[in-house]
């Protein structure tokens, strides 16, 4: 493996903002691109904003602005430009020849944090394969010019492996990743069968990044994964088994954070893991209740949501960080279900628990059946399904009092008692 030149990215951030749509809210995604920036051990220098009537297609912005971050960056000795959208190929190539510096953008720089994140096989596995296609497009300019710097942020793969840049070396290394990355979902869809044969509910927590997920399921779960004041502390999901007020357990999976702009081709890649969340019996939706952005991100984790496919499964929105919260805040009155606490103080979690188990065991009814000895299949149905069991051996057969789902009373019908 060859060592990485550790390069101290020293770059400019630039925006196009299209006319119709909000100054304010593109000078937050210019904020929050520093900030991923940041995460990614990178510093910046400037932020450019062009308001324009639409996107240059050949530069994303228009000609003058370029010149000018071309004299800025000499003023300032900088390494690199940013772009706080993807650029197509032809615009990156474009910009570099123009401005003579490394050209990247926002999704460059949230796969370099992803890059440097993973730890899971599977992970990795996912993170090198976004890298690869999100390179196969761009070879010409950007391969060149990665060849050329040697180092900094886009040039890290997982593990720190220097990334392959040849096209043919590409296109076998990605089937070869596509081959492992299938036999992961095997394997997760086998655990997830097992899982719903066990029929221990499983609740998935999702949001924004840096909204306290990981705080929350390390507060409920006693456990110690990493939670930390950065964007996208968590790249792989962890599950830990939860118990209820009443007893009862739930599986909770803490997932990878959601993000504004991320390419649709990205979501698929690295939010694959989030199929966890697709067959969920309950969302966890975590908001930064003390966010001033709280609007845009609630947003963004819906439109995601919707983007994965999710659209069907019951959520429950935890305003998160309630004790930093001292004014008004947006609440989304639409949500079935709504609940603040302060993952971190462990304020009102048993708010939280009781609203989450009120709303598992909605569907659940209060059952009372005698089963002959003879039908020890059956006794053995509702041990696995029924919640709160009791039992009783009487001389006809086995007294069983509990809780199931009223979906499956049909297979215990025939023996209730009163
Ligand atoms: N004040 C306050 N801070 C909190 C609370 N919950 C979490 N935090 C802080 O928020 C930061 C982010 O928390 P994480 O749990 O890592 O957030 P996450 O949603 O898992 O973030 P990613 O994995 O990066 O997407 C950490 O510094 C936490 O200490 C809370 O209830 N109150
Ligand atoms: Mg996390």
């Amino acid at each position: 493996m060859e060592e990485l030149k550790k390069v101290q990215e020293r770059v400019i951030l630039f925006a196009a903002q299209k006319k119709n749509l909000k100054e304010e809210a593109a000078w937050e995604s210019l904020d929050e691109l520093e900030e991923l920036v940041n995460t990614a051990g990178g510093e910046v220098v400037a932020k450019v904003l062009q308001r324009v009537d639409s996107i240059n297609p050949g530069l994303y912005i228009g000609s003058g602005k370029v010149e000018e971050i071309r004299e800025m960056a000499a003023l300032h000795d900088v390494t690199g430009v940013i772009s706080d959208d993807e650029l197509s190929p032809v615009q990156m190539r474009n910009l570099s020849e123009a401005l003579g510096i490394k050209v990247m953008d926002r999704t460059l720089v949230i796969l370099d944090i992803f890059a440097q994140r993973a730890r899971s096989k599977e992970g990795k596995l996912q993170v090198e394969m976004a890298q690869l296609k999100y390179q196969n497009s761009r070879l010409t300019g950007f391969g060149a010019m990665l060849s050329k710097q040697g180092g900094g942020i886009g040039t890290r793969g997982p593990g720190e492996k220097k990334l392959e840049l040849d096209k043919r070396h590409i296109r076998t290394r990605m089937e070869l990743l596509q081959a492992e990355i299938d036999q992961f979902e095997k394997h997760r869809q086998l655990l997830r069968s097992r899982r719903q044969k066990n029929s221990t509910p499983v609740v998935a927590i999702v949001g924004y990044t840096n909204a306290g997920k990981s705080t929350l399921l390390n507060t409920l779960a006693d456990s110690d994964i990493y939670a930390a004041d950065q964007l996208f502390a968590t790249l792989d999901p962890t599950t830990r088994a939860v118990a209820l007020p009443s007893g009862s357990e739930i599986l909770l999976t803490d997932t990878v954070g959601f993000i504004r702009k991320l390419p649709h081709h990205l979501v698929k890649a690295f939010y694959s893991t989030l199929e966890e969340a697709k067959y969920a019996d309950i969302i966890l939706h975590v908001v930064d209740a003390s966010s001033e952005h709280l609007a845009t991100h609630y947003e963004v984790v819906h439109e995601t949501l919707k983007s994965l496919g999710i659209t069907d499964i019951p959520i429950i929105t935890v305003y998160n960080k309630i004790d930093k919260v001292n004014e008004h805040y947006l609440k989304d009155e639409q949500a079935m279900q709504h609940v603040e606490i302060s993952a971190r103080e462990k304020k009102n979690l048993e708010g939280l628990l009781n609203i989450l188990e009120e709303m598992l065991y909605e569907k659940m009814k209060a059952f009372k059946i005698l089963i002959p000895y003879a039908q020890s299949d059956l006794v053995a149905f509702c041990h696995a399904q029924g919640e709160r069991l009791e039992e009783e051996y009487l001389n006809e057969g086995v007294l069983l009092s509990g809780y199931m789902h009223s979906d499956l009373f049909y297979r215990i019908k025939d023996y209730i008692v009163d």
